[in-house]
């Protein structure tokens, strides 16, 4: 279970560009959730992935996964519970090595026992079955080069470094949004799958309030810095795209933001 514990979270304390990011955020994710995230521009969001993967700490309040508190701990060492997916096809996987270099790079952040990334006939057998999941073909191209995959391709491939190894919690930072919408709606499919089939602890960010409203099985909308709505199980499943809407302009007192604002 991951919980956030009233996360603050300011940039540029003091100054003129003084920016509070995430106020008093807490939240919490059992065990085999699904959460979608939305939430306008600048809301907050990549900045809570980044407090939860450890890439930015928190000014106040604290993480915790399964027990145990991991506020103080760096990224590197949250990486072996934590699989995360960015926007950008090309931040996931390294363009200037092989397809199972990578898998190898990624099965090793995990592997107490495996300190050098090696790809043993074993392990190259073990990735062709992964890989052979993501019905792409990518089995049979172990060798190429990551940096000749089409955008799809690689996102794919991301998403099984990403979750392969049973990370306890699996963040998804728009992952899709830089896809043409076949590939998204492949990438879309191939999260379903793998999220299902591992039973994986999943947070996703999205832009794409159908699609936050049909993947997962809770929901949570964020708007400067806070949580303004939370869909529970039972809410979520009867949840369209226009009770989003309502809930958003309810929230809005200033009505500075239109509805539009959300649909980005
Ligand atoms: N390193 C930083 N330094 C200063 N301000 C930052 C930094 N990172 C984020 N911010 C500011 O914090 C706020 C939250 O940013 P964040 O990127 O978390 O929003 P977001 O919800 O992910 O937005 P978007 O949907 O546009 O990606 C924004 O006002 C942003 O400008």
């Amino acid at each position: 279970m991951l919980e956030l514990n009233q996360i603050y979270k300011v940039f540029n304390e003091g100054t003129p560009d003084e920016k509070i990011a995430l106020n008093q955020i807490s939240l919490q994710v059992q065990q085999g959730d699904f959460v979608t995230v939305i939430g306008s521009n600048g809301a907050g969001k990549s900045t809570l992935f980044n407090i939860i993967a450890g890439r930015l700490f928190a000014d106040h309040g604290s993480v915790t996964i399964d027990g145990t508190d991991v506020s103080g701990l760096p990224e590197h060492k949250r990486s072996k519970y934590i699989g995360r997916v960015f926007q950008d096809p090309m931040a996931g996987t390294s363009p200037t090595l092989t397809i199972e270099e990578n898998l190898a790079i990624a099965y090793a952040r995990v592997q107490r026992r495996s300190l050098r990334p090696g790809v043993t006939a074993r392990r190259r057998l073990f990735f062709k079955a992964k890989l052979e999941t993501l019905g792409l073909g990518l089995e049979n191209r172990l060798q190429a080069k990551v940096g000749l995959l089409s955008g799809g391709e690689r996102q794919a491939l991301s998403l099984l470094m990403a979750t392969f190894t049973d990370p306890k919690i699996l963040l998804l930072d728009e992952h899709t949004a830089a896809l043409d919408p076949s590939r998204a709606e492949l990438v879309t499919n191939l999260t379903k799958t793998l999220v299902e089939n591992g039973k994986l602890t999943t947070i996703m960010i999205t832009h794409n309030m159908q699609q936050a409203v049909d993947l997962g099985n809770k929901l949570v909308m964020m708007d400067s810095g806070k949580i303004i709505y939370e869909a529970g199980e039972e809410t979520k499943k009867n949840l369209k795209v226009q009770d989003l809407l309502n809930e958003f302009t309810k929230m809005k007192t200033n009505g500075e933001l239109s509805d539009r604002t959300l649909l980005v």
